[in-house]
């Protein structure tokens, strides 16, 4: 208990130091008073996020009672503002006349940091003591982790309180910032022209691989991979610029780019267009502010400022300076850089870098880092490394002036001094903001989780668990309703529709008067023929009644059925497919409809050829013989009463709708006796009737029409429908009085033969290659498509969303611990004990 007495109240210390606010009174309760004296302190003293760890360190150690503790001493460096002179020897360390420590560090611990500080390249040798080597290694991985957790950060969004601070790197246009964070990468990529071609911010990571020996960048939403070659990373970043229309000239959309290599210190960079005096003919008059506004939206606390001005301008004269000023009056977060030191008077250089007009608590660095121009053609282009190249050329500038800038000097100057401080700053500064943003990640996850307990129950979701569930959900609805439809079923559809085949042969064939036997009509009553009572009556004795019969069971076999009834039942799945779909969860997933119409389309087509062809030969026998027993005939006369009354109900049904058209019973009485006498020829038209007749619209007369045609229909199914029943029709013997009957048993043959045909050769086939067929289409699809077709359901989107973010916060915590974790493990293997504990606890970790 005392021990988390301590903790928290060491992070509330820091806490209160590095934002300066009141704040989680509640949480710690009696440490308040404490603490914010502490901080009250701080601000009026040294300020700063050094000053303030400082000064509250100071408390600390009071507050702590028995124990000794002592802020470590790389702490201490950055409180007291001389990481660099101590750490990496005088300002113009590695020059050729400074005395090095023999052997280095640079071997076993020490080694990560030794490339990513431009140690051992040219001009600058390892001279840190291996403790200090194995400190900055460990430094250097804390800063890593937290790079990582600041990237995951950035997955999850927007929220201003859920980041962590990183670099914001600010100059004039041609103050040297290309040149500064080449420098520090070891590569030229940044886009170079004269049309002002950064228009974006760059956020740049920059990640330490010690182990290996490739340096390439990725562009993380490209999803381009490894890029080895850096004038190709140059490229591509100069094209993502030059996308921002020149009207616009710049935006706030910015450009990811992580930079991997065993020679770059972990870093996390952000590059902004640089600032410009007036804007040229050619530029958006409001360029200048619109630059000014992009800046200041990155140079905010906590984020520390690299503020780049060149050592021949003025630094009065700065708009990076100006502009840090604004935002940070005392100097506290900001690093002065000053560039082209080359080209101004030694003397003159160090007045500069001592400025007190705008004094910066972590100080100004003076850099050299142009490339010497008779090597710059050979290493520009292509992947070569120019870290050394500009290490040894600002080494020699330096170590030339040794009364200026030599071990004794009070400033400091040096790429890689610069690379050292700014690995520490971020280090710090990110620590320093732990614990808010620790507090922020805790109460998005409260919200989160509450958002998914109360509106998703807890359930879990993932793109991937909801397209396996919904396809699962898919296959297990066709597999019930493979089950509902099997042989009976298409043996339903398939006589259905030879029911109607029938109908129209009879018609065809029996049921009209033959052609010489009507009297001439004029066009008003074309259409239906004769009057029923003047059909002709079947005689078996006239062969002419055997050819009608046998040309209509011809017909009807040679119909095509292997085509027609494979195609019927082959729309019929494909219908049922459409359905399942609708009443499924890929209903509103445009990408699933269309895959898995696709599906059964294709299984439907390829399987159709094979099967229509078939069943033709199937049905070959009844092409030229037809035998219908007794059993048969029976079956096809009830069957084609009830087909016969089923079509009359449906005439009786258009009669009754025609008639309501033309104004009711009595109305269409009148019309249809009017044309009835023209038929007859009791009444002569004369010529056009466009404009009616016997005082009816012409509209009238074709709707008139219709009626009769209904009418007629009606007439001859009513009296077929009473020969069919008449004991005549119960004999097959009969079968030239009775062709319905006979007909009809010959479609259910077909059909007895079609159904069995297709249940074994479509259903069956159908019903196992469409689920396999699904499977492979679903679950092969890649991550991305995935996830586009989950989130193309808004529900699904917003489920979807929450769940990761969920995971994300949980992630990030756990990752955090983690970061503790290793903190402490290290500190204990340090042996420095409570000492370095305390120390690292003292920069914020207490709340999370
Ligand atoms: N002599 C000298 N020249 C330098 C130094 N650093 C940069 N330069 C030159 O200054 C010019 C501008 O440098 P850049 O690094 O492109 O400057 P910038 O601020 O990125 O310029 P913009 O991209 O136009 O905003 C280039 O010609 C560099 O070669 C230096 O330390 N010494």
């Amino acid at each position: 208990m005392a021990g988390m007495g301590m903790l928290g109240l060491v992070a509330y210390i820091q806490y209160q130091a590095s934002q300066g606010a009141a704040y989680a009174v509640d949480l710690f309760g009696k440490a308040k008073d404490a603490a914010s004296g502490a901080a009250t302190g701080v601000f009026e003293g040294a300020g700063g996020i050094f000053g303030q760890i400082g000064k509250g360190w100071d408390k600390t150690k009071e507050d702590v009672g028995g124990i000794k503790v002592e802020m470590p001493q790389w702490m201490r460096d950055i409180y007291e503002g001389k990481t660099q002179r101590e750490e990496g020897g005088s300002g113009g360390s590695g020059g050729p006349n400074e005395p090095k420590q023999a052997g280095g560090g640079a071997v076993g611990a020490g080694a990560a940091t030794a490339g990513a500080f431009a140690l051992g390249s040219d001009g600058e040798e390892d001279d840190r003591t291996p403790t200090e080597a194995a400190r900055d290694d460990q430094m250097m991985l804390l800063t890593r982790k937290m790079i990582e957790i600041r990237s995951l950060l950035q997955t999850i969004g927007q929220s201003e309180s859920l980041t962590l601070p990183s670099i914001v790197v600010v100059g004039s246009q041609s103050s040297g910032k290309s040149s500064v964070l080449e420098a520090i990468v070891g590569h030229e990529f940044l886009p170079k022209g004269s049309n002002m071609v950064t228009r974006r911010p760059i956020e740049l990571t920059l990640v330490n691989t010690p182990k290996a020996q490739a340096e390439y960048g990725e562009f993380l939403a490209l999803g381009f991979g490894k890029i080895t070659d850096f004038s190709q990373i140059q490229k591509t970043l100069t094209d993502l610029n030059l996308a921002v229309p020149e009207t616009d000239c710049v935006s706030d959309d910015p450009i990811q780019l992580r930079i991997y290599s065993p020679n770059v210190p972990d870093l996390s960079l952000i590059d902004l267009p640089g600032y410009i005096q007036v804007e040229a003919f050619d530029q958006p008059t409001e360029l200048k502010a619109k630059i000014q506004d992009l800046c200041d939206k990155y140079i905010q606390p906590p984020n520390v400022i690299l503020a780049i001005s060149a050592a021949d301008v003025d630094l009065a004269n700065s708009t990076a300076l100006r502009a840090s000023r604004r935002v940070d009056p005392r100097g506290e977060r900001t690093i002065g850089v000053v560039t082209k030191m080359d080209l101004v008077d030694p003397i003159r250089g160090a007045q500069i870098l001592a400025d007190r007009n705008y004094p910066l608590r972590l100080g100004y660095v003076g850099v050299v880092c142009k490339v010497p121009r008779e090597t710059k053609s050979v290493f520009s282009r292509g992947s070569a490394n120019i870290t050394s190249l500009i290490t040894k050329n600002e080494s020699a500038y330096f170590s030339a002036h040794p009364e200026t800038y030599g071990p004794d000097s009070q400033v400091t100057v040096g790429t890689s001094n610069l690379r050292k401080k700014l690995m520490h700053v971020l280090e710090a500064t990110m620590s320093a903001s732990l614990a808010t943003t620790s507090e922020a990640i805790h109460q998005e996850l409260a919200e989160a989780t509450y958002e998914f307990k109360v509106q998703y129950n807890e359930r879990s979701l993932s793109a991937e668990s909801y397209l396996a569930e919904s396809l699962d959900a898919f296959k297990h609805s066709f597999r019930a309703f493979s089950d509902t439809f099997g042989r009976k079923e298409v043996r339903d559809i398939v006589k259905q529709e030879l029911d109607q085949q029938v109908l129209n042969l009879l018609a065809q064939r029996y049921w009209n008067r033959p052609v010489e036997n009507l009297r001439p009509v004029d066009q008003l009553a074309e259409g239906p023929q004769e009057h029923i009572e003047n059909l002709p009556k079947a005689d078996p004795e006239n062969p002419l009644w055997h050819l009608k019969l046998d040309a209509s069971t011809s017909t009807l076999t040679k119909l095509g059925i292997g085509r027609l009834a494979t195609s019927i039942t082959a729309q019929a799945l494909q219908e049922s497919v459409q359905n399942l779909v609708q009443g499924s969860t890929f209903s509103s997933h445009p990408f699933a409809i269309q895959a898995i119409t696709q599906a059964s389309t294709n299984i439907l087509r390829d399987l159709s050829y094979d099967t229509s062809d078939e069943l033709e030969i199937c049905v070959k026998p009844y092409k030229y013989r037809v035998e219908v027993s007794q059993d048969e005939w029976r079956r096809g006369r009830d069957n084609i009463t009830e087909v016969l009354k089923s079509e009359l109900k449906d005439c009786d049904v258009a009669t009754k709708a025609v008639e309501d058209q033309l104004g009711g019973k009595r109305r269409a009485k009148d019309v249809l006796s009017f044309i009835d006498r023209v038929r007859k020829g009791e009444v002569i038209l004369d010529g056009n009737t466009d404009a009616g007749a016997g005082g009816f619209s012409a509209a009238l007369l074709s709707k008139g029409r219709e009626a009769l045609f209904l009418r007629d229909r009606s007439d001859i199914l009513r009296l077929r429908l009473a020969a069919v029943k008449s004991r005549q029709c119960s004999n097959p013997a009969n079968k030239y009085h009775c062709p319905e009957v006979f007909l009809d048993a010959v479609a259910d043959k077909l059909t007895s033969t079609a159904d069995l045909f297709l249940d074994a050769e479509l259903l069956s086939k159908f019903y196992y290659q469409f689920p396999r067929m699904l499977e492979q289409q679903f679950r092969n699809l890649d991550e991305g498509t995935v996830q586009r077709f989950a989130r193309e359901d808004p529900k699904i989107r917003r489920h979807l969303d929450v769940v990761k973010r969920k995971e994300l916060l949980e992630h990030v915590l756990k990752e955090m611990e983690g970061l503790r974790e290793l903190e402490k493990r290290e500190v204990r293997r340090s042996g420095r004990g409570q000492v370095e504990e305390v120390g690292r606890k003292r920069k914020g970790w207490g709340l999370f």
